[in-house]
């Protein structure tokens, strides 16, 4: 069965309809054999993130969590061009002080956080380049899948600030101590197969990319729910500790007194008049 959601969610709840899929300003949700999709729609700034695309995937991830048929979540972008390329810097370079930009990380924060904690596996499917919060996005989930050539890069101190997003946290959890620091600090792009060589994308597929992600996801979605939700119940009970998540906001805190500083203004000011010439 396919259906939509959002389209006539009432009061929190998901109301399930046959049909198509539901793709709205940024965003496009849609759910075959368990696997519910949500795809970032708008290739034409690379899929970055604003604050339209925090609250859609925010709903996704209510639904997700509530829905029993929902199994695993798969996070892609639209386009072969990119997977996400991090926050919308037009929009976020209008936030000056260290507490504007607070806001709208730990916003961004919170929701990689119930990411990183959901009850049902998850999958960044990285169609295209994932820059700066797009490997954020994409460290959340437990398992990245990407097509191969496709470049990544945690860039942030490229723009003199670091993860705002709870992504460095994330990633020393998730990958060996010197091989996560080495990656933040050059803050280069590496192609899908050297991130597979150390460990941060798990598949590389050259083409056919949904479907080889579908197969790939069978023998999850063949168990029941129950089990799914457990193990995964499991997995992230070391990262809901008040211990983790001091480390984890602190991280946002961190990134918010860089940001107002005259160095990332001017980096980001540098890409924005590039873009513009
Ligand atoms: C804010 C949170 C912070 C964090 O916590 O991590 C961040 O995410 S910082 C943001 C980090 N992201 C970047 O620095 C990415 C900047 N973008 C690029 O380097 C490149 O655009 C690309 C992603 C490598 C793609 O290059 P290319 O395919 O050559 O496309 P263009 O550069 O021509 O871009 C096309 C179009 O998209 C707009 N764009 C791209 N990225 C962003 C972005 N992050 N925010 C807003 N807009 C973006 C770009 O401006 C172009 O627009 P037009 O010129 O109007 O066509």
């Amino acid at each position: 069965m396919r259906f939509s959601y959002l389209e006539g969610k009432k009061n929190g709840k998901a109301n399930k309809k046959d049909g198509h899929a539901v793709k709205g300003r940024g965003k496009m949700i849609e759910e075959q054999h368990g696997i519910v999709s949500f795809t970032i729609c708008r290739p034409s700034r690379r899929n970055a993130i604003d604050y339209a695309v925090m609250d859609e995937l925010e709903q996704a991830l209510t639904l997700v969590e509530q829905d029993d048929e929902a199994k695993v979540l798969v996070i892609t972008g639209e386009g072969e061009e990119a997977f996400c390329a991090g926050g919308d810097l037009q929009v976020f370079h209008q936030l000056k002080t260290k507490e504007e930009a607070h806001a709208m990380l730990a916003k961004m924060g919170n929701i990689l956080y119930r990411l990183l904690t959901l009850s049902k596996p998850t999958v960044a499917l990285i169609n295209g380049t994932a820059i700066g919060g797009g490997c954020e996005l994409a460290t959340a989930c437990d398992f990245r899948f990407a097509r191969a050539g496709v470049r990544l890069g945690f860039v942030q101190a490229n723009l003199a600030i670091t993860t705002g997003w709870g992504g460095a946290t994330m990633l020393f959890e998730k990958m060996p101590y010197d091989q996560a620091l080495n990656i933040l600090l050059r803050a280069k792009t590496m192609t899908a197969e050297e991130a597979e060589h150390i460990g941060f994308v798990h598949r590389v597929f050259p083409d056919s990319l949904r479907e080889r992600c579908e197969k790939e996801l069978r023998e999850y979605t063949n168990k029941s729910t129950a089990v799914l939700r457990a193990y995964k119940e499991a997995a992230v009970a070391r990262w809901k500790t008040e211990q983790f998540r001091q480390r984890f906001f602190a991280e946002i805190e961190r990134c918010a007194y860089l940001w107002e500083s005259e160095e990332h203004d001017q980096a980001v000011q540098s890409f924005l008049t590039k873009r513009n010439k």
